[in-house]
């Protein structure tokens, strides 16, 4: 058997580093991880990869939000639903000469279980992986006692030693005052993941990620759905130009309604089948009661909050925002968020330190925390994270917003130019019938190098990790402007954004 991660890469196996320095018998472990999602079990692994002795609190979660109650089933439920909007899009493959004969019928528990299925396959992927790789496996929850190098396992009480803890305890779902949640009619993505019913009007409290994601799913299944967003633009965190293309082709086109600028103070219950869930909404600004609506479900997307409770983080002297726990680019953990100083051999990786809520950003961080902890000096650059949004077609990007660019790009002293690529005379796109989206270029004009990129547009998920790349090592748009690109591929869409930024001719 060959360990795999949760991206289901194989595992090296494990060689030791006998430069490195191990604990001496003083402590029970090298390296304590509390909480087993994608964060710890990525420096799990890292860390046993450099010999060190590691034991993990999983709290009976292996693989966490992302395997049991994120990324993985929700991306099942996505293909599953993109398969049947393609399907049910007799336009479409008329255009490319299919006709589908009859009704095009789905199964909702075959989607929910492949969803289900999925997650327990790669859980159970990454569990094999830590015995296989030689981690000791607490299944209770880790908590801090206070004194340096001691973590306690809450459910038996017994106390174990590690020279470095690493804090990876993820998130949960935030729920606004006055939302009461029963999991059936009010859920969250928890809930809604579980695919229990395809509600014929939901209700999406918030139009983030999850928010856009999930209608997709539902539209594709035949919901209707009523975006309730608190800001003031829907899809309020996307780039703007991005965004309002996400409204033409994501929402405009879709049974998707939306209100915006308004709060859901109010939102009760109800009996599917039965009694409708009420929405009541309130005026973001003055709190002056809008509107009241009765839908069928409600999902509640409004963001996640750390989960860090009953931990011992006080007994230890940390002092949390919101929940957060602060950190420095080493992921040391520090007493506070404002001038707060290093707890020494304490690390804090992934959605808890809330400094990018992503899968591979936790993961990255985790591994990040065990170099340093081995002595080599690490720092992760969030600057050259990507991240998507896996609706149909995807959202794509890497770096800041183009309104958070000129804002820098002014403070900063140099000149932001901007070039872009479209979908529309790309020759694969078009074979797929797929000639909707764009990407755009932000870089320095000065210096060529590339700042941010924003795609929206088919496969744009796997586009955006060239120009984090590029992001990442610092090259040029005239460098990736000579780059060759295979044709006929999407990947030339982003060729011809280069080079024309660069402003090199040619191309396909
Ligand atoms: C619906 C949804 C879809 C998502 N899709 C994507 C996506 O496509 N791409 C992406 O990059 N990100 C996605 N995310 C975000 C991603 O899931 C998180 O960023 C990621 O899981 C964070 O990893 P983590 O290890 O920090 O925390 P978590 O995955 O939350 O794991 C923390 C683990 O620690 C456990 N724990 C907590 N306290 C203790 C304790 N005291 N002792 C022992 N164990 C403890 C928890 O039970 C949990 O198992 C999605 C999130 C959601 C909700
Ligand atoms: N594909 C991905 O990478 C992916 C997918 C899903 C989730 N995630 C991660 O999970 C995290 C949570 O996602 P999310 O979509 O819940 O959060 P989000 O922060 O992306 O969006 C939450 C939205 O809810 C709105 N909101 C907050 N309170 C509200 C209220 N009371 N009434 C109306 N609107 C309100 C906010 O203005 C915001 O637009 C994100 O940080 C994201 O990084 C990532």
């Amino acid at each position: 058997f060959a360990p795999t991660n949760y991206m289901g890469r194989t595992i090296p196996s494990v060689h030791v580093n006998s430069a490195l320095p191990i604990a001496d018998g003083e402590f029970d472990f090298d390296v304590a991880i509390i909480g087993c999602g994608v964060g710890g079990h990525g420096a799990a692994l890292h860390s046993r990869a450099q010999g060190l002795s590691t034991g993990v609190f999983a709290g009976g979660d292996v693989g966490g939000t992302c395997v049991n109650r994120g990324c993985v089933p929700s991306k099942a439920l996505l293909a599953a639903s993109g398969r049947v909007r393609e399907m049910k899009n007799s336009h479409h493959l008329e255009s490319l000469g299919i006709e589908v004969e009859g009704e095009v019928k789905f199964s909702r528990q075959g989607i929910a279980d492949h969803a289900k299925n999925l997650a327990n396959r790669v859980k159970g992927n990454l569990e094999n992986s830590l015995v296989g790789l030689g981690c000791d496996v607490i299944e209770g929850r880790g908590m801090l006692t206070g004194k340096p190098h001691e973590v306690k396992d809450s459910s038996t009480g017994k106390i174990y030693t590690a020279k470095d803890i690493i804090l990876a305890p993820g998130s949960i779902p935030f729920v606004p005052p006055g939302v009461e949640v029963d999991e059936k009619t009010v859920y969250t993505s928890d809930g809604a993941l579980e695919l229990q019913y395809v509600p014929e009007w939901v209700a999406i409290i918030g139009s983030g990620y999850i928010g856009l994601e999930f209608s997709d799913v539902y539209t594709a299944l035949g919901s209707e759905v009523t975006f309730i967003e608190a800001l003031p633009n829907i899809m309020p965190t996307f780039d703007r130009e991005i965004a309002k293309q996400a409204e033409r082709l994501l929402i405009r086109d879709r049974p998707i309604d939306y209100r915006t600028g308004v709060f859901a103070a109010e939102v009760t219950p109800g009996i599917p089948g039965e009694k409708p869930v009420t929405i009541k909404m309130i005026d973001a600004n003055t709190k002056e009661h809008v509107e009241t609506i009765e839908v069928d479900a409600a999902m509640v997307a409004t963001g996640r909050v750390p989960n860090t409770k009953d931990m011992g983080l006080e007994d230890m002297g940390i002092e949390t925002q919101r929940g957060f726990v602060a950190v420095n680019e080493k992921m040391q953990v520090l007493t506070k968020h404002e001038d707060g100083e290093v707890i020494p051999n304490v690390y804090c990786i992934g959605d808890a330190n809330g400094k990018m809520m992503l899968a591979h950003a936790a993961s990255a961080q985790g591994i990040s925390a065990i170099e340093n902890i081995a002595g080599r000096e690490h720092i992760v650059d969030h600057n050259a994270i990507p991240a998507a949004c896996f609706t149909h077609p995807e959202i794509s990007m890497v770096g800041p917003t183009e309104e958070q660019a000129i804002e820098m790009a002014g403070k900063e002293g140099w000149t932001l130019g901007k070039s872009q690529g479209s979908f529309r005379a790309n020759s694969k796109a078009l074979a797929e019938g797929e000639g909707n989206g764009m990407a755009k270029v932000l870089f320095k004009k000065e210096t060529g190098h590339v700042v941010a990129v924003h795609i929206i547009g088919l496969h744009a998920a796997d586009l955006i990790q060239e120009c984090a790349n590029a992001v990442a090592a610092g090259t040029t748009v005239q460098e990736l402007s000579m780059m060759v690109h295979t044709h006929p591929t999407l990947s030339e869409v982003m060729d011809e954004a280069f080079k024309s930024a660069a402003g090199v001719g040619g191309g396909h």
